[in-house]
């Protein structure tokens, strides 16, 4: 599993190692970490520039520890000191390593090839200053690699207000922060390197995303003695006069083989178009859980007050979100960001600036498992755990791929997951089959729910 933590518990963690170890032990470690990584990027020292912007604190003690050790390995190391005071061991350490310091931007040497973000790190406010924009407006074009995070985020949220860093690669030292994972300030912070410093006592993660391994674990598989009704039956109320094609796209995810048997509960012409794509897919019946909504239109809330009569967990998807008025605390809501405002009476806007805390509220208000989907989807759980998805590319951004997702995570809970599992593994294979699908290219949402099986097969042989 990968763990973010809220700044406090970093800085508790902090304190307790800095207690066992000598002084300056975690800086250092910071320091080669972010040093090394810098490396990797140039490819080369010797011939390669970099410029370190320094802010007050300890973050921009880390760049100048790096940039010494940068200097003594042959690179030409500048500094733009953009604070009255900065870490003074560290800026001693650089100018005794062969690097140059200022506080003029227009001092500087040529342009560098590579620019440290040492601006601010856990202890900045949001935001940038006019110094720290005007440094970065003049070296748009040159990559930037963040020391802890990109300067300007907020850390524990992941809101963006104001001017900040858009790194290339963000260098985090002892546990992932919030602002990694979730939107919109994960999509500043580029790849992502986390330098261990063996901090223990961290306590929960604030947010946690699956990994290979997890998914792995929490897989449903039959069992030797399994039979189609022991591993589950999902079924699937979908699709209209209007939009019947939704109705094929959440079956599709359904029937990717996760569970024993598909049910089809629609109009008789898109019915009889689901089971020619189909042709496993069976009619009404029992079920173990509903997947409701996609495609749905005005018979939506029809649909969706049929399925909430079996007492089985319902994935809420699409066009029944409008008419979920109290939920089971086993059901899983699938909005996207306009879906969740129109839900909690918001601007759309405003669930996009702070999904976290909306995917939060809403799995408080309704009780039961929300999935927001995004760029990096959050799954809130009542209890106030939350999953992102880090699977997954921009291309699944297209007509039709949430209804596959539906699909998906309805056979998982149908085959026995928890809401809060199937939800986060269902979007787990559904961004890694996009990806796969993609292959580095445009990809339609049909293709996402075919690559689910291999997906499947690869994460359990390991290959993941
Ligand atoms: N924790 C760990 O395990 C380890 C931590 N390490 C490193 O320490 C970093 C945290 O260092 P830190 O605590 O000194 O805070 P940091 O972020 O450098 O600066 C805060 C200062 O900036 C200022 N300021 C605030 N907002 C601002 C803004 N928007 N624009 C401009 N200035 C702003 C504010 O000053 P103020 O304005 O309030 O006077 C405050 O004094 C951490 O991210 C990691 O890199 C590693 O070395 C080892 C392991
Ligand atoms: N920028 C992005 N990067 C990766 N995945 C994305 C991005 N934007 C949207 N997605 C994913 O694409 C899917 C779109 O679903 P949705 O908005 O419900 O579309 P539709 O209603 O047409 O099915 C979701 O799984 C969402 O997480
Ligand atoms: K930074």
């Amino acid at each position: 599993m990968l763990r973010a933590h809220l700044v406090e518990d970093v800085r508790r963690a902090e304190a307790a190692a800095m207690a066992r170890l000598p002084d300056g032990a975690l800086m250092q470690r910071a320091a080669a970490g972010l040093a090394a990584a810098v490396l990797d990027l140039l490819g080369s020292a010797y011939g390669s520039r970099v410029l370190l912007l320094v802010g007050p604190g300890d973050n921009g003690g880390d760049a100048l520890w790096a940039g010494a050790r940068l200097a003594g390995r042959g690179v030409a190391v500048e500094a733009l000191l953009l604070a009255d005071r900065v870490h003074e061991a560290g800026l001693a350490a650089l100018v005794a390593a062969g690097g140059r310091a200022t506080r003029d931007l227009d001092d500087l040497h040529d342009a560098p090839d590579l620019l440290v973000d040492g601006i601010v790190g856990i202890g900045g406010r949001p935001g940038l200053r006019a110094e720290a924009v005007a440094a970065l407006e003049a070296y748009v074009d040159v990559p930037v690699v963040a020391v802890d995070v990109p300067s300007g985020v907020d850390v524990d949220t992941g809101r963006l207000d104001g001017p900040h860093v858009r790194a290339a690669l963000t260098v985090t030292f002892g546990t992932h922060k919030v602002a990694h994972l979730v939107d919109p300030a994960s999509l500043a912070v580029g790849a992502l390197h986390l330098v261990d410093l063996d901090l223990d006592e961290l306590g929960e993660p604030a947010v946690e995303a699956l990994q290979p391994d997890d998914v792995r674990a929490l897989l449903p598989r039959p069992g030797l003695d399994a039979q189609k009704y022991t591993r589950g039956v999902v079924g699937v109320r979908a699709g209209s006069d209007t939009y019947p094609g939704a109705a094929l796209l959440a079956v599709s995810g359904a029937n990717a083989g996760l569970v024993g048997m598909v049910r089809y509960v629609g109009p008789e012409h898109v019915a009889d178009t689901v089971r020619t794509a189909h042709p496993e897919v069976v009619g009404a019946g029992r079920v173990q859980a509903w997947v409701v909504g996609p495609g749905g239109g005005d018979d939506a809330a029809t649909m969706l007050a049929e399925a909430s009569q079996d007492g089985v967990p319902v994935v809420v998807d699409a066009d029944a979100l409008a008419h979920v008025d109290e939920a089971g605390a086993d059901w899983i809501l699938t909005p996207h960001a306009g879906e969740l405002a129109a839900m909690l009476g918001v601007e759309r806007d405003a669930v996009e600036a702070a999904p976290l805390r909306h995917a939060r509220e809403a799995s408080g208000r309704w009780g039961c498992t929300v999935l927001l989907k995004g760029h990096h989807t959050l799954v809130a759980a009542p209890d106030g755990r939350v999953r992102v998805t880090t699977t997954g590319v921009p291309w699944l951004a297209t007509a039709g791929a949430g209804d596959v997702l539906s699909g998906v995570v309805g056979a998982l809970l149908a085959a026995g997951l928890e809401p809060y599992d199937a939800a986060s593994v269902g979007s787990w294979l559904h961004g890694a089959a996009a990806t796969q699908a993609a292959a580095g290219g445009p990809l339609t949402a049909s293709r996402v729910a075919v690559h689910v099986p291999q997906v499947v097969r690869e994460t359990l042989a390991g290959l993941g």
